[in-house]
């Protein structure tokens, strides 16, 4: 039986990095005979200078038809004017909400011969292993916004965080059931010392976990945990946090791993899942063949093995990027002289023949 992949490169480097992904999967497909079929359409500024539309409804109606969707990444200084319920940016929340996507799964592994990119001691990143669990659709990014205002004279604007307890309940759960496959414990990122959104998402986190007897959970303040990151990350099993905080932490942590292209994510929910590396669009390097492929060939990966329960396939995309870096080829972004520097192209076919 066929499996649909709905593919949407975006803006910037988007298109280069989902060929690279779909290469794979392709290849992928021959060996393990997956039935993919891919079908392509736009979102973000690609859409926008097309239909008018960040998200046009077509995107969205194949996207809810599909097994899964393959995502580049949207936005871009060239739609940075426009209003903002037209941003690319829009289609993004978007489309996580159409389909229901509130978990955001972005799984931080750094490999002992990738530890001597990080900006900290071997020692300290190397077999790292961090879930971070990342709510993905409430939050602040959902709340009301309300542009620029003069208000009493003084020019205001202003974005509300609003998270209910089932929100907080699903996304913790989710966490503590992914914990118990793994070293079973759970740190929850809040902010409970000031905000009111946080000390219900902390009580409720409480309650959610009483369930999973053999899962320890514990909290933390976003400001600490962004501290412990870069001074114990080997403390980390699986890190559960709301939107924003998800957002700005897995960028964060990503940097422990040498390069933010090297990570990859899944995001699930009601709908089919959507796999997106971490990254944006990455304007400053778009168009020059030179972005790491990784992120998105780790996400088609994770498309495998959460959207299509193909492990073997999974595992065999997994195994293959991990003999390329062992083998020395690097991207740009994590070339060291002595190593063989290559094109996200090429990158993307020696993959394809380790697999
Ligand atoms: N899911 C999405 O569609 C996302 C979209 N964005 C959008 O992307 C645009 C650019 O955002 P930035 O803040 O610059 O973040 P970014 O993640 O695009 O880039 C940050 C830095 O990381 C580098 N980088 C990113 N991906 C890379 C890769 N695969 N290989 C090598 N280097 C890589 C870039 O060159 C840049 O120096 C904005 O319009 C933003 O809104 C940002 C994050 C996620
Ligand atoms: C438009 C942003 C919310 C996208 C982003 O930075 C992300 O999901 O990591
Ligand atoms: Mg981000």
């Amino acid at each position: 039986m066929s499996k649909a992949i709905v593919v949407i490169p975006g803006d910037g480097i988007g298109e280069e990095i989902t060929a690279a992904a779909v290469a794979v999967l392709r290849r992928a497909d021959h060996k393990h005979s997956l039935g993919l079929v891919f079908e392509t359409h736009q979102a973000g500024g690609a859409a926008l200078d097309l239909y008018g539309l960040p998200l046009p409804e077509r995107t969205v109606a194949a996207a809810r038809q599909a097994d899964a969707i393959l995502l580049g990444a949207v936005g871009g200084p060239k739609w940075d004017a426009v209003q903002p319920e037209l941003r690319p940016e829009k289609a993004i929340l978007g489309l996580r909400k159409a389909l229901g996507l509130y978990a955001n799964l972005r799984p931080i592994r750094v490999p002992a011969s990738l530890s001597e990119y990080s900006p900290l001691k071997p020692e300290i990143v190397s077999d790292i292993d961090i879930l971070i669990v990342r709510e993905l659709t409430g939050g602040i990014y959902f709340g009301d916004h309300c542009e620029a205002t003069v208000i009493d004279g003084v020019e205001k604007a202003w974005d509300i965080e609003v998270y209910s307890v089932p929100e907080v309940s699903r996304i913790v759960a989710l966490a503590c059931q992914a914990a118990t496959l793994r070293r079973g414990r759970v740190v929850s990122v809040d902010k409970a010392n000031v905000l009111a959104s946080s000390r219900l998402w902390r009580r409720t986190a409480e309650q959610a976990a009483e369930k999973y007897a053999g899962v320890t959970l514990s909290h933390m303040y976003v400001d600490n945990c962004a501290m412990q990151l870069a001074l114990a990350p080997k403390n980390f099993d699986v890190i559960v946090t709301s939107n924003l905080f998800g957002d700005i932490l897995s960028d964060e942590a990503a940097v422990l791993g040498g390069s933010i292209g090297m990570m990859p994510s899944a995001s699930l929910g009601e709908g089919p899942g959507l796999y997106e590396p971490i990254h944006g669009s990455a304007p400053d390097i778009a168009g020059k063949g030179i972005a790491n492929p990784v992120g998105a060939i780790l996400s088609a990966a994770m498309l495998l093995r959460h959207s299509l329960t193909a492990e073997t396939a999974a595992v065999s995309i997994e195994r293959a990027v991990d003999k390329v870096l062992a083998d020395g080829y690097r991207t740009a972004d994590l070339y060291r002289p002595g190593l063989t520097e290559v094109s996200t192209e090429d990158m993307a076919r020696l993959i394809e023949r380790n697999i």
